[in-house]
């Protein structure tokens, strides 16, 4: 299972997370990234930790002010890129572009999605990986594996309807056993913020996370 720690803007120390999820990686074999501010990548990937920015913007070079190009993000250690995040929503045709953006970047992507029709919809786009997140569960500490079960079931079958697209699933997750849970319903990883980034020891929640997963 992979699990894919999102930062958002919370107030914690990038560094430090991203040096403990290297050091539980390491030592456990899991695969854990982490995605922090753009501002604060080439400082997270220094850890040696995989290490994923947030949101690349779908444009190339050229008069794009205040955007977030995806080569930059790649030059600062960048292996991959959340798209289209329930808090930073994009058009479809801007998914589109991001994804392509990514691509060309040599960045993974997982495009994000409220439901499993948007799961089937930007599956369509042919991310490395979508990821399904009802929106009412983000933040809660209500694993959206316990409380709707369905929606990932459901999400996981869009997404094989289109092709052989991993599904992760995200919202209140915090625990191993919320990981094993999902992974049960059919989910290849695990989208998470609050469970780390809000932890008093984010070093030992990524180890609870990494337990039997
Ligand atoms: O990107 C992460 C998701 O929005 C889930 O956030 P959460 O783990 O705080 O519920």
């Amino acid at each position: 299972m992979f699990v894919l720690v999102n930062l958002k803007a919370y107030p914690c120390d990038p560094v430090e997370i991203g040096a403990a999820a290297e050091t539980v990686a390491a030592e456990t074999g899991a695969r854990i990234a982490v995605a922090p501010q753009a501002a604060d990548l080439r400082a997270v990937a220094e850890t040696g930790v995989e290490t994923w920015a947030q949101h690349v913007s779908p444009v190339e070079h050229g008069s794009h002010t205040g955007s977030t190009l995806a080569e930059r993000a790649a030059a600062a250690g960048a292996e991959g890129t959340l798209l289209n995040h329930s808090e930073k929503r994009l058009r479809l045709a801007d998914i589109d572009d991001a994804v392509g953006a990514a691509e060309r970047a040599g960045l993974d992507t997982v495009v994000c999605a409220n439901n499993p029709a948007q799961v089937g919809a930007v599956a369509q786009l042919s991310p490395d990986a979508v990821a399904v997140e009802p929106p009412e569960l983000i933040g809660t500490g209500t694993p959206v594996s316990q409380a709707d079960p369905d929606v990932v079931r459901a999400a996981v079958d869009a997404a094989s309807a289109v092709g052989d697209v991993p599904v992760y699933c995200g919202a209140g997750i915090s625990t191993g056993d919320d990981v094993a849970a999902a992974r049960d319903l059919g989910a290849d990883g695990v989208l998470l913020a609050s469970g780390v980034a809000k932890a008093d020891d984010p070093e030992a929640a990524l180890r609870d996370l990494v337990t039997d997963s």
